[in-house]
């Protein structure tokens, strides 16, 4: 089996290290990320287990190539120009966005119609050019046909990433998953990062008001889209928000919070702005995730100068 993986991070040189031990697979990073592991391997320490691994990693693919499965690692903001970049490779080619938010299944399937979703709770953290920590795990990888089914080419992508080590779950309906995880990030990612808090300290009544309104506008939108959730209602997700998935991961500082303390742009218009958007396009009133939106471009504009 060879797997490719583009725009290799965290996140993605973390799932190469893992599948080096049972596929043929490459990364596509970074130059600097490339030519660390070249020298000395790539270290992963922490809940994915403590090892040295060696794969093939460049800036481009040798010509010629051909992959029965292609992940997409970058952030939501580069799922466009990886695609046009590397849209030769993509053609017809099982792909898969490993992201967060809501509309990087929906590009990638501009490139190929063979389109997987997946989310992943699991926290990576940079620890060198070739060396990542992850930090918190709050349950398996999700892996399914976008938007929605099961069939045998997932089903075979799953068994590999379990014979890899790492807890994943093939699902029916991708598309609510998706929309589980971004309602997740959207509750609490901008908020944690405006107010520069971890998880745990978003529980205060009066910040809690607010997620409120974001899961309430969100469940509107996912009624209109008809998407299926666990949740039959905001109160029953904000419920489970808040008794379950924020005492699980009450000391992590959000990946937005991340992005923001090194003034890079954040992926809120794949999240709340998303929301908004399509919010927007439905007549659906959503001013929490428009406010927030604006707040964190606002935000981000700040470490531009
Ligand atoms: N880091 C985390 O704990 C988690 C991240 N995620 C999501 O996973 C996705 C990836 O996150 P990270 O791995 O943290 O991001 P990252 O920023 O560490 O990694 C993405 C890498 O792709 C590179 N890249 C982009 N375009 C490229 C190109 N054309 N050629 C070569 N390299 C290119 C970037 O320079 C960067 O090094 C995001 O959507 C994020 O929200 C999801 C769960 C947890
Ligand atoms: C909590 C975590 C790491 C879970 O994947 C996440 O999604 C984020 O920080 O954005």
């Amino acid at each position: 089996m060879k797997v490719l993986i583009l725009g290799a991070g965290a996140v993605g040189l973390s799932l190469a290290a893992r599948l080096s031990g049972v596929c043929d697979v490459r990364a596509v990073c970074r130059k600097r990320h490339a030519d660390a592991i070249a020298e000395r391997g790539f270290r992963l320490t922490g809940l994915w287990g403590e090892g040295t691994f060696r794969f093939p990693a460049s800036e481009d693919v040798p010509a010629g190539e051909h992959f029965d499965y292609i992940f997409i690692t970058a952030k939501s903001l580069a799922t466009r120009s990886l695609c046009e970049q590397f849209a030769g490779v993509i053609r017809g080619t099982e792909t898969i966005s490993l992201q967060n938010g809501l509309g990087n299944e929906e590009i990638i399937s501009e490139y190929t119609d063979r389109v997987i979703g997946s989310t992943i709770i699991t926290g990576f953290e940079w620890k060198g050019d070739a060396s990542v920590h992850v930090s918190v795990v709050g349950g398996p990888m999700k892996l399914g046909r976008f938007p929605d089914g099961l069939d045998a080419p997932v089903e075979d992508l799953a068994a590999l990433i379990t014979a890899a080590g790492i807890p994943v779950e093939a699902s029916a309906h991708v598309r609510g998953d998706i929309w589980a995880k971004t309602l997740y990030n959207s509750a609490l990612n901008p908020l944690g990062a405006l107010m520069n808090v971890p998880y745990g300290s978003l529980l205060h009544p009066s910040v809690w008001g607010v997620i409120s309104g974001v899961v309430h506008e969100a469940f509107e939108v996912m009624a209109a889209e008809g998407v299926c959730l666990p949740w039959s209602n905001a109160t029953e997700y904000l419920a489970h928000l808040h008794d379950v998935q924020v005492p699980d991961t009450a000391g992590h500082h959000a990946s937005m919070l991340q992005d923001i303390r090194r003034g890079n742009p954040t992926e809120i218009d794949f999240m709340n702005g998303a929301i908004a958007e399509r919010a927007k396009k439905r007549g659906i009133p959503a001013p929490y995730n428009d406010c927030i939106t604006r707040l964190v471009h606002f935000r981000e504009s700040l470490s531009e100068t």
